[in-house]
């Protein structure tokens, strides 16, 4: 589904990432990891075409990426990041009809669509979007980026403006969304999530893929660690004390 093949790009004499290669199959869910600074970003702009790589290749369902048909094959994948561009004046409901629009989702299946993933994840749909808080106005680019079913889901930090429960419903999603044969590439500090829901894990530092491994081999050398389920605790807390607002 996605191939990035020895690629290095430099800003001026600074190497931001050298030499990375890595793939990601369908249906299958590929952890981004490393430290601030270490690539990650630079990694995904490449891949959604946003800027040119100084050497190497990317191949998207099985199409070169290219300065021409970037756009074009944009349209196999999502992107989700901390903070969309999402215009703040209009409601999330107007937004993501925009966005279905956009992805030529036809329109007898769009209100249904928007209206299942807000269900699912309890988004507010009527409010302008400038007056959701920040994990609400995240719930409507994580709604916009499924919306339209796509081959490979691209994302950068997706879960950050989450409360534990909405972690848990995005994990459910994406294994949904694997099981619908789609693919992902999550770059994220959290690494409980990356364990749950990712099935490789590759790890860059300092602009190079140092490591890249199945989540079964990782398990296997992990140390074992007694821990209190404090999500579980905090789920029941939110499920018995309602915001009702
Ligand atoms: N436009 C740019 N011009 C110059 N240097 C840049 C530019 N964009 C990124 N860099 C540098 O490239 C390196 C990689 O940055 P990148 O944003 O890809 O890291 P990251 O792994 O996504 O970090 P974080 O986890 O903090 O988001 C950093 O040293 C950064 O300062």
């Amino acid at each position: 589904m996605l191939k990035v093949k020895h690629v290095t790009k430099k800003f001026g004499d600074f190497t931001a990432i050298s030499d990375v290669s890595l793939d990601v199959k369908k249906g299958e869910i590929v952890g981004f990891i490393g430290p601030n600074g270490s690539g990650k970003s630079t990694t995904i702009d490449l891949i959604l075409g946003l800027t040119q790589a100084t050497s190497g290749q990317i191949e998207i369902a099985g199409e070169q990426l290219n300065r021409n048909n970037a756009a074009k094959l944009r349209q196999n994948m999502s992107f989700l990041s901390t903070d969309m561009n999402l215009d703040r004046t209009v409601t999330g409901r107007q937004a993501l009809t925009y966005f279905a629009n956009l992805r030529h989702i036809p329109e007898s299946e769009q209100s249904s669509r928007i209206d299942h993933l807000a269900g699912l994840l309890n988004a507010n749909l009527d409010k302008p979007i400038k007056k959701l808080s920040r994990g609400n106005r995240q719930k409507i680019s994580l709604i916009a980026s499924l919306l339209s079913r796509p081959k490979l889901l691209v994302m950068d930090e997706p879960t950050s403006g989450f409360d534990p429960v909405v972690q848990n419903i995005f994990i459910d999603l994406i294994r949904q969304h694997k099981k619908d044969g789609g693919a992902g590439l999550i770059s994220s500090h959290n690494l409980s999530e990356v364990a749950e829901i990712c099935d490789r894990v590759i790890f860059i530092v300092g602009g190079k893929v140092v490591a890249n491994k199945q989540m079964a081999e990782l398990q296997a050398v992990a140390p074992k660690h007694e821990v209190i389920d404090l999500d579980a605790v905090f789920e029941k807390l939110v499920q018995t004390h309602q915001d009702t607002r």
